[in-house]
């Protein structure tokens, strides 16, 4: 396939809730969708998860879009590809941006799918028909609002709830959750905000049955949080720790933690995804997808992803409507029961609503 044409869209979609994490609050998502289109004019999308701040991770949309515009699209430009795993080996020139790098990967696979005709899910050797789903609630002020919102998300049959903590909100707002919600599957996220001078909280959270407990410590780490394991009942989740293969196979000989937190951007792509998928399934390490407040494109991509075997936990992707007033996808990406379906159309197997994602369109950029 060749790549004729390369188009960026910086989007800004408000969402309907602000989400709070222990690093801080967004309602307004500034990001990034590419599309790719070979000589007959069928499209591939991909998305770029940065936000408007390097909170979570050091790039963000503008930065994204000056790696995208100046390096990454020069080099992808009318190249002739058999396969889009050498997207990866044509940008590993060029260090980490790997939110920007995992956009124009994700789009060349979709692309690929729709022209061999198959879903994106089966390109990636996922066989699943259906995926089980969690939902991800962000930090509430009033521990009131987050236990009906456990409630809500509870009843909707969400197989797992995922709540955010940070010192100060931690062993009291969970001890709270417990008492209400015994027996629901929970796990929480930390997002890096504690330290191994933390660990007697930290092993205070031992005593609530939870699945596991995601990146407590500082992005990047595998020492500490090895350490921190041999003293925690509770599985660590690495999610910030998990940048490549490498890192996972580290992580893995250390025992760092006993989860990882699949996030296709963290990692440059479905292609390294998938390497990783492969490592975690032979070192029996149970796996989930993160997510990162996508738009349809990017939830898209999580369920294709997440048809493959190794996906043994809950993930993020809930439904569009929990983001979104209308999503930029038709249909919107729907759970029901704690499941989605894998789309097996041609690609990410949703149809994207050009005249929406307009709509959210501060800036675009086409080359040819
Ligand atoms: O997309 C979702 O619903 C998951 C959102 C979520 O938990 C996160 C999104 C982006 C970065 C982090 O704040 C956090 C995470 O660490 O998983
Ligand atoms: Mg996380």
């Amino acid at each position: 396939m060749k790549i004729d044409e390369i188009n960026l869209y910086k989007m800004n979609m408000k969402m309907k809730n602000p989400f709070t994490t222990s690093f801080g609050t967004q309602q307004e998502r500034l990001f990034i969708l590419v599309e790719v289109k070979n000589e007959e004019g069928i499209s591939g999308w991909g998305e770029c998860v940065t936000a408007e701040l390097p909170l979570y991770i050091e790039e963000f949309t503008d930065s994204s879009w000056l790696m995208l515009e100046k390096f990454l699209v020069p080099l992808l430009l009318k190249k002739e590809l058999d396969h889009p795993d050498e997207v990866h080996e044509l940008f590993r020139p060029y260090k980490r941006n790997h939110l920007a790098k995992s956009a124009l990967d994700g789009a060349v696979w979709d692309l690929y799918a729709k022209t061999n005709g198959i879903s994106l899910a089966e390109a990636l050797g996922g066989e699943k028909r259906a995926i089980d789903v969690g939902v991800s609630l962000g930090i509430k002020d009033d521990i009131e609002d987050l236990l009906s919102e456990v409630k809500e998300k509870t009843e909707e049959g969400y197989k797992r709830i995922k709540i955010k903590i940070k010192p100060g909100k931690d062993v009291e707002v969970v001890r709270q959750v417990r008492e209400r919600f015994p027996d629901i599957p929970l796990m929480v996220d930390a997002n890096s905000a504690y330290t191994l001078d933390d660990i007697d909280v930290l092993k205070e959270l031992d005593q609530f049955n939870l699945m596991m407990i995601e990146q407590p410590l500082t992005a990047g780490d595998l020492i500490d949080h090895a350490k921190l394991q041999k003293h925690l009942e509770t599985a660590i989740c690495l999610d910030e720790s998990i940048h490549s293969y490498e890192d996972a196979r580290q992580a893995i000989e250390l025992g760092s933690g006993r989860i990882i937190n699949m996030k296709v951007g963290r990692v440059g792509g479905l292609t390294e995804a998938k390497k990783i998928h492969d490592l975690c399934q032979r070192e029996n390490i149970d796996m989930w997808c993160g997510g990162m407040l996508e738009s349809g494109i990017g939830r898209a991509h999580n369920i294709a992803i997440t048809a493959l075997a190794n996906f043994t936990l809950p993930g993020d992707t809930a439904s569009s409507s929990r983001y979104w007033e209308k999503d930029i996808i038709k249909p919107e990406v729907v759970a029901a029961g704690g499941q989605v379906q894998v789309p097996d159309g041609p690609g990410i197997g949703y149809e994207v609503d050009v005249e929406e994602l307009l709509k959210h369109a501060v800036e675009k950029k086409q080359f040819v």
